[in-house]
């Protein structure tokens, strides 16, 4: 069975809530916090456990680094001011390029140190350069390699470290704790239920985490692991614990890459949105589609339009899927382009748009090829900038009722396929089913 305290399993989807739920269930009532708040993301390591040679910040998931996606988990939550990432030197340049071509709009990079605790200690430096004024009051620590951070949870960091000097997320022990004797016999065995595994994000006023690095020894900075305890150790600040949700575990082995690639792609392909514009034969493509891609575990909603209530479906960290009858035009799956690219900044990763475009039999005898395939090119090399992926799918209408069946079928399955697998070779073709 799993258990949603092992920290070396894929958090389940369900533990992970939709951007919906979590403004309904988890975020606190009137969550406003009037005092400055930054941000510290180390990602100066080099991550030797993975054995990789890129280090795992800067592997990529669905095309966008891992530091992206917690970058952007930071960059979405309206009261955090600015973010400092901390890179080792000769990853400066990568750095400032991710930034570019993601758009991040909140960071700063800094050059780290041969340990996390010195990258650390330059980034909260960083951060108090300039006037006083401008310094925060709160600093997040958050190591760049957990990538599934929410609002809520920082919310409360933010709220206890300013309350209380200095905050931090625990979890429970997975394995007892035992100590060895130096010939490699058990000596010991701590009492399970009493100690906590030490998670990130932590949380300390600037002045508690300033202070700490500033008197602190060379030992801490080359041994040591836990900011929390060098703030009770030089400050006297005894940081409030409080247990964070599984999905906060660190990316540390290379199974753990695979983990954080299937949460990611697992948690956006459950549901989808077929907008039909309101034509008759896009409503019964969708329906039956509603019918087939259900049974392949993807849940369709079927809208004619995103105008008012419907808008909602744009927060909703849903996959698009944009029905056309007929005509050549793209412009209804540009205007939905539009409208996503407007709503970026809530978007953590990356969407799946699909211009479904149905022709009669009629249509395809009068003008031959009905779509340009460069020009869904160009439009999903645009779209790919902003995280969205987009694909094409023709689909002729049968008036046999058996071919047309079959058409429907193949449909639910590519798009059943898109959606999960997000595939970057097929971004900007035109299937046909
Ligand atoms: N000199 C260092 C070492 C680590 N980190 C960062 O601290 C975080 C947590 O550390 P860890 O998981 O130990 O990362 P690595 O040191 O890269 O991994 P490994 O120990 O396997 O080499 C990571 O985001 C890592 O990039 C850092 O900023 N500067
Ligand atoms: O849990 C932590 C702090 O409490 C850190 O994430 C941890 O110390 C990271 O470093 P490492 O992987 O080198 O132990």
């Amino acid at each position: 069975m799993q258990s949603d305290c092992d920290p070396d399993r894929p958090a389940h989807p369900g533990v992970f809530p939709t951007r919906e739920a979590r403004k309904s269930d988890h975020q606190p009532a009137g969550c406003s916090v009037n005092f400055p708040v930054s941000v510290v993301l180390p990602a100066g390591g080099t991550g030797e456990r993975t054995g990789l040679l890129t280090p795992k910040q800067f592997c990529s998931f669905l095309g966008r680094p891992l530091i992206s996606y917690t970058v952007q988990a930071f960059e979405r939550v309206p009261w955090i001011q600015r973010i400092v990432v901390v890179v080792a030197k000769e990853n400066v340049d990568l750095m400032t390029d991710i930034i570019q071509r993601f758009q991040h709009r909140k960071v700063r990079v800094v050059p780290g140190g041969s340990t996390r605790h010195r990258s650390i200690c330059n980034g909260v430096l960083a951060l108090g350069e300039g006037e006083e004024e401008e310094r925060p009051k709160v600093v997040i620590i958050h190591d760049a390699v957990r990538p599934f951070v929410e609002e809520d949870f920082l919310y409360k960091i933010a709220m206890a470290a300013k309350e209380q000097g200095a905050a931090g997320a625990i979890r429970p022990l997975v394995s007892t704790v035992i100590a060895t004797t130096q010939e490699g016999y058990l000596d010991h065995s701590l009492e399970r239920a009493k100690y906590r595994a030490s998670e990130m994000p932590q949380g300390f006023t600037y002045d508690v985490i300033y202070q700490a690095y500033q008197r602190c020894s060379e030992s801490d900075f080359e041994f040591g692991t836990e900011c929390l305890h060098l703030a009770l150790q030089y400050c006297g600040t005894n940081a409030k614990l409080l247990q964070g949700p599984p999905t906060l575990w660190k990316v540390t082995y290379k199974r753990d890459l695979a983990a954080a690639e299937s949460i990611i792609k697992e948690t956006l392909s459950g549901t989808a949105c077929v907008i039909t514009g309101g034509s008759a034969q896009a409503v019964t493509l969708a329906d039956a589609l509603q019918k087939a891609v259900g049974a392949l575990d993807t849940e369709l909603d079927v809208i004619p339009d995103l105008l008012g209530e419907n808008a909602r479906y744009l927060l909703k960290e849903s996959n698009f899927i944009q029905v056309s009858v007929n005509g050549s035009s793209l412009s209804e799956v540009e205007t939905l382009l539009r409208d996503l690219e407007a709503v970026n900044q809530a978007v953590l990763h990356p969407l799946v748009v699909i211009w479904m475009h149905l022709s009669t039999s009629d249509e395809l005898s009068v003008s031959g090829r009905a779509v340009e395939p460069a020009a869904i090119m160009d439009l999903a090399s645009a779209a790919k900038l902003q995280n969205i992926l987009l694909y094409g799918i023709q689909l002729h209408q049968s008036k046999d009722a058996e071919l047309w069946e079959r058409s429907v079928l193949k449909v639910a399955e590519i798009t059943s396929a898109l959606i999960r697998e997000r595939s970057p070779a097929l971004v900007g073709q035109l299937l046909q089913a």
